[in-house]
């Protein structure tokens, strides 16, 4: 049986394509959704692709994660920057969590240079642009097989 990567998608990940393409790019959630599955088989592992706008729908993810995943690569969105309860699920569970996002953060406005979620992480990937979501995938690879 194939091994599965949770890759997470937290608010406003929906609208990419279309939201603020010259920081984000023209690819689709769904575009990127193809490529990791693509990869991830190439890699050996099964990808299971979610997204939500709700915070308590992404804690719920990561819990049930815990006991279906070998790993997850997460791009919070803006809960990045906010939400102690993600940093707390991040720490209730026992695999890792690679923080992820298509934007560099750090070269953009100040609020965005703080990650509630990082202390929490194995590992942080951003500015690679929709790449970011495939490095994880090569990085959880590395760490846990
Ligand atoms: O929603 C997002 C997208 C993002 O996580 C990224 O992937 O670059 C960066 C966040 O600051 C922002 O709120």
């Amino acid at each position: 049986m194939m091994k599965t990567i949770l890759v997470l998608n937290g608010p406003n990940l929906n609208m990419l394509g279309k939201r603020e393409p010259g920081i984000y790019g023209g690819k689709t959630l769904a575009d990127i959704e193809a490529d990791c599955k693509t990869v991830g088989s190439e890699l050996g592992l099964s990808v299971d692709f979610r997204q939500s706008n709700h915070e308590g729908t992404l804690i719920d993810w990561l819990h049930e994660a815990d006991e279906k995943s070998l790993g997850v690569a997460f791009n919070a969105g803006a809960y990045t920057h906010t939400s102690i309860a993600l940093h707390d699920a991040i720490r209730a569970i026992s695999i890792p969590v690679i923080e992820v996002h298509v934007s560099n953060v750090h070269s953009r406005e100040e609020f965005r240079h703080t990650s509630m979620i990082a202390p929490a992480c194995k590992g942080v990937i951003c500015g690679f642009g929709p790449h970011s979501y495939i490095l994880a995938l090569h990085a959880l690879k590395n760490i846990t097989q």
